[in-house]
C-alpha cells in the first residue's frame, strides 16, 4: 500500500521517474538526429542524380564523378547503419562528479558535472553538448575504473536496469543502483567496486544480473558491465600489440571486439573500418559473435577466417594429416623462400647494351657483384628484380658520366627499361607467379631437395612431392587446402600483399600454424595485433605451446602477455572437473577461477550406448522447461545420432552459432568460444580417446556451460570427471 512506503522507497520512485523523463528526451533526440540523417542521404542523393540544384549537380557538388559517388555511397552507408542500428536503451550508466570540496580536486574540469554514459553519443543537434557520452569517450572511463580506494573524483557511479527484451523506451527503464565512491571510509573498502575485498566479487545486483542472464542467440555486447582489468586492455593504445591469456570465459572475446570498436572511435583516420579485421577460427563462431560490432555501432568491420584470406583458388585435392602439418610449419617459408631465390642465376657473360648508335657495356664481375649484394639483402622477389634493374642504370649512369657529364633523369630512366636491361633481368632474375614458385617445388625432386637442403627429411620431402598428380603447367595444378598457405607465403614472398590492415584481432589464436599467423603478419605489416587465446584450449596439431614463439611468427614478438583469469561465464561449481583436467594437459597457464555461483552439474549413467540418444532428448526435454539456450556437445561422429533423436522427439535443432532454435548440437571441435546456460555433454570418453588432441577438446567442452552442465555417458568417465 503507497502509505506504507518508506522515505528510501519515495525517494527512489522519485528519482525512476526523473530518469524516464530523460529517457524521453534521449530518444526525441535520437529521432531527430536519425531523421537528419535520412535527409542528408536524400539530399545527397538528390544532388548526386542532379534532382536538387539544378545542372550544376548532373556533375555533382563534390567536384568530379568519382568523389560524388564516394560521397553517395557513404552517406548511404552512414544511413544504412543508423538504420540498423538496433533500438536500445540509450544510456546505461552515470557519474556524479564532485563538486567543490573534499576529492572535488580529482574532478578536474569534470568537477560538479553529472554525465550520461551509452553505446553512442546522444545529443539534439551535432553542436549541442551531448545528452549521452559514448562509452569510449575519455571522461567514460572513470565509469570503468573509479574505486572507493581510487575515486578518481567521481562522487557517484550510477548503473540502471532495463526490461532484458525492451527496446529502451522509458517503461523499460526497471531500476537503478548507486554506489557512493567519496563517502566510503577508504581503509576498509579494497580495491574493487561496491566494496569488494578483491575486486573478484560483485556486489551490484545489476552487473550480476547482467552476467548470468540466461543466454539465448548471438554474443551480446558487455559495455554497461566492462570490468575493471578487461576496460585496461579495452583502452590501450593503437600502436602497440598484446596478448591476452585467458582462461575460458574470461571475455577474452568480448575484450577484443570492444578494442575494436574503441580504436575505430578513438583513431577513426588512422584506423578506418576497411582497416580493421577480426579473425575467428570458423563460420560459427563469426556468426555468433557477427552482432556485438553493430550493437556497438561499428558495422561493415571485416569478421573472416585465415582461410578466407588466402587465394581464392578451387581445393581440389586432399593431403594426408602428416603433409598438412608439414605444410603448416615454418619450416615450408625458408623452403619457399629459397626456391624463389634459387631462380635467381647468377650473370655468367657481360651486358651490352645499345644507346642510339653506341653501346654501353658493362663487364660480368660488376654484375655478379651487384646480383648477388642484391640476394644477400633478402628483399621481396619483385623488389629485388627492380633494384638489380636501378643499380645496373646506375652502372650504366656512371659511365654515361665519365664520357659527357651527367645524364639527365629520363635518360635514365630508358636506359632502364630498355630491351637489352629488360632481357638481362630476365635471365638472371626472372618474374615468376606463386603457382609456378609452389609448383615448381611440389612437382620436382631435385628442386625441393635443393631448397629443403638440412630443413625437411628426405622422408619428409618424399612426402611433400606430388605423386602422379603432376600437373601439366601450374594453372592445371590440383591445389589442396593446406597449398593455399603455400601459394599465399610464396605471393608474400614475391611482394607486400595489397591487403593490409591497420590493426587485425586474432581470436583463439593458440590454434593457429606458423604458417597461419604468417598470413597475418604479412597483412598488419605496418598495423598492431590483439593477439586472443588460451594455449589449455589449442586443439590443432600445430597449436602453440607458448606465446612468445606464436607472437614472433604472428610478426608482434614484443607485444605483451596479459593473463585474464576470472571467468564470467562458467559457475564456479563446475569449474572443478575443468580445472583437474587442466593439470593433466600440462599447460602454463593458472586454473580459471570464477565470479559466479549456482551452477548445476550433473552426471547421468545410461546402461547402453544404444540408449545414449535417448536420455540426451530426455535431458534436453527437461532443459526446455527452464529459461536459456541447451547445446548439446558430442565428438562428431556421434552428433547425427543425437540430432535424429531429438528431431524425431519434435525438437528443433540448430546448428552451432547464434542460431535462432535454443538447441545447438555441436561437435566438439566447432564448441570453441560458444557457450549455452545448458550444456548436455554426451559420453566425454569419446571426445578424451579421439588422438592426442582429446583432452583439449574435452577441456573445451566442459568449459561452455553459463548455468548447467550434464554429463551423460555408457563408457567410463574419463579420470578428470570422476568424483
Ligand atoms: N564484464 C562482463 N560483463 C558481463 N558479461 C561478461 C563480461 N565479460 C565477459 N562476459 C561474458 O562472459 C562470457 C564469456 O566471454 P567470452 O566469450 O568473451 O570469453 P572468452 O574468454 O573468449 O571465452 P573462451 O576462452 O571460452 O572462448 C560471455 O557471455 C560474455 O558476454
Amino acid at each position: 500500500m503507497p502509505g506504507e512506503d518508506t522515505a528510501e522507497e519515495n525517494a527512489l520512485r522519485a528519482e525512476l521517474a526523473a530518469e524516464r523523463s530523460y529517457t524521453d528526451v534521449c530518444r526525441a533526440a535520437l529521432g531527430t538526429a536519425d531523421a537528419a540523417a535520412q535527409d542528408r542521404v536524400r539530399e545527397g542523393a538528390g544532388v548526386l542524380t542532379g534532382q536538387h540544384s539544378g545542372e550544376a549537380a548532373a556533375e555533382g557538388v563534390a567536384g568530379d564523378g568519382a568523389s560524388a559517388e564516394a560521397l553517395g555511397r557513404h552517406l548511404r552507408s552512414r544511413a544504412a547503419e543508423l538504420q540498423r542500428e538496433p533500438d536500445g536503451p540509450p544510456f546505461f550508466g552515470r557519474l556524479d562528479f564532485l563538486g567543490a570540496g573534499p576529492g572535488g580536486e580529482e574532478a578536474g574540469e569534470h568537477r560538479g558535472q553529472r554525465y550520461y554514459i551509452g553505446r553512442r553519443r546522444v545529443s539534439e543537434h551535432p553542436s549541442a553538448p551531448p545528452l549521452v557520452l559514448d562509452w569510449r569517450a575519455p571522461v567514460s572511463r572513470a565509469f570503468y575504473q573509479a574505486t572507493a580506494v581510487h575515486p578518481q573524483g567521481v562522487g557517484s557511479r550510477r548503473r540502471f536496469g532495463w526490461a532484458p527484451e525492451g527496446t529502451g523506451t522509458a517503461a523499460d527503464l526497471t531500476g537503478l543502483e548507486d554506489e557512493r565512491l567519496a563517502d566510503r571510509p577508504r581503509e576498509s573498502t579494497g580495491e574493487g567496486p561496491s566494496g569488494a575485498a578483491d575486486g573478484h566479487t560483485l556486489a551490484s545486483r545489476i552487473v550480476t544480473g547482467e552476467i548470468e542472464r540466461p543466454r539465448v542467440g548471438p554474443m551480446r555486447d558487455i559495455v554497461a558491465t566492462i570490468q575493471p582489468e578487461q576496460d585496461d586492455l579495452v583502452r590501450s593504445g593503437p600502436d602497440s600489440s598484446m596478448c591476452v591469456q585467458g582462461a575460458p570465459g574470461t571475455g577474452k572475446t568480448a575484450v577484443g571486439l570492444h578494442r575494436a570498436a574503441y580504436l575505430l572511435y578513438t583513431h577513426p583516420r588512422r584506423i578506418e573500418r576497411g582497416g580493421m579485421l577480426v579473425v575467428g577460427p570458423n563460420a560459427a563462431f563469426l556468426g555468433y559473435i557477427s552482432a556485438v560490432l553493430p550493437a556497438l555501432g561499428e558495422g561493415g568491420v571485416r569478421q573472416c577466417t585465415v582461410g578466407d584470406l588466402l587465394p581464392g583458388l578451387p581445393v581440389r585435392a586432399e593431403d594426408p594429416p602428416r603433409v598438412v602439418e608439414l605444410k603448416h610449419s615454418a619450416r615450408m617459408a625458408e623452403v619457399l623462400r629459397r626456391a624463389l631465390h634459387g631462380r635467381v642465376r647468377l650473370p655468367d657473360s657481360p651486358l651490352a647494351v645499345p644507346d642510339g648508335s653506341y653501346r654501353w657495356r658493362l663487364d660480368e664481375a660488376g654484375l655478379r657483384a651487384l646480383v648477388e649484394e642484391t640476394l644477400a639483402q633478402r628483399p621481396p622477389y619483385e623488389v629485388g628484380r627492380e633494384r638489380v634493374r636501378a643499380r645496373t642504370a646506375a652502372l650504366l649512369r656512371e659511365q654515361a658520366e665519365r664520357r659527357a657529364g651527367p645524364p639527365g633523369g629520363a635518360w635514365l630512366r630508358r636506359m632502364g627499361r630498355t630491351r637489352a636491361l629488360t632481357g638481362f633481368l630476365d635471365s638472371v632474375w626472372p618474374r615468376t607467379k606463386p603457382e609456378e614458385v609452389v609448383a615448381g617445388l611440389l612437382g620436382d625432386a631435385g628442386a625441393l631437395a635443393r631448397a629443403a637442403e638440412g630443413l625437411l627429411s628426405e622422408e619428409e620431402q618424399r612426402a611433400l612431392l606430388w605423386q602422379g598428380r603432376r600437373p601439366r603447367s601450374p594453372r592445371t595444378a590440383h591445389w589442396s587446402e593446406a597449398d593455399l598457405l603455400l601459394l599465399d607465403e610464396a605471393a608474400g614472398l614475391i611482394d607486400h600483399p595489397e591487403e593490409s590492415f591497420r590493426h587485425v584481432v586474432v581470436d583463439e589464436a593458440q590454434d593457429l600454424s606458423p604458417m597461419q599467423c604468417r598470413v597475418l603478419a604479412r597483412r598488419s605489416r605496418f598495423g598492431s595485433l590483439t593477439v586472443l587465446g588460451d594455449l589449455a584450449q589449442g586443439t590443432t596439431p600445430w597449436a602453440a605451446r607458448d606465446w612468445p614463439e606464436q607472437l614472433a611468427h604472428l610478426g608482434a614478438p614484443e607485444a605483451a602477455v596479459t593473463p585474464l583469469t576470472t571467468g564470467f561465464r562458467v559457475p564456479s561449481e563446475l569449474l572443478g572437473p575443468a580445472n583437474r583436467l587442466l593439470e593433466a594437459l600440462e599447460v602454463p597457464v593458472p586454473p580459471a577461477r570464477s565470479l559466479r555461483t549456482g551452477g548445476e552439474l550433473r552426471t547421468v549413467r545410461v546402461a547402453t550406448t544404444a540408449g545414449l540418444a535417448r536420455v540426451v532428448q530426455e535431458r534436453v526435454a527437461a532443459a526446455l522447461q527452464r529459461e536459456g539456450s541447451v547445446g548439446v556437445i558430442a565428438a562428431g561422429e556421434r552428433t547425427a545420432a543425437v540430432r535424429a533423436a531429438l528431431e524425431a522427439a519434435g525438437t528443433a535443432t540448430g546448428a552451432p552459432g547464434g542460431e535462432p532454435e535454443r538447441v545447438a548440437v555441436v561437435e566438439a571441435e566447432l564448441a570453441k568460444g560458444l557457450e549455452y546456460d545448458h550444456v548436455v555433454l554426451v559420453e566425454p570418453a569419446e571426445l578424451a580417446g579421439s588422438g592426442p588432441l582429446g583432452l583439449r577438446h574435452l577441456y573445451v567442452a566442459l568449459t561452455r556451460a553459463v548455468s548447467r552442465l550434464e554429463i551423460v555417458h555408457a563408457a567410463g568417465l574419463p579420470e578428470a570427471l570422476r568424483g
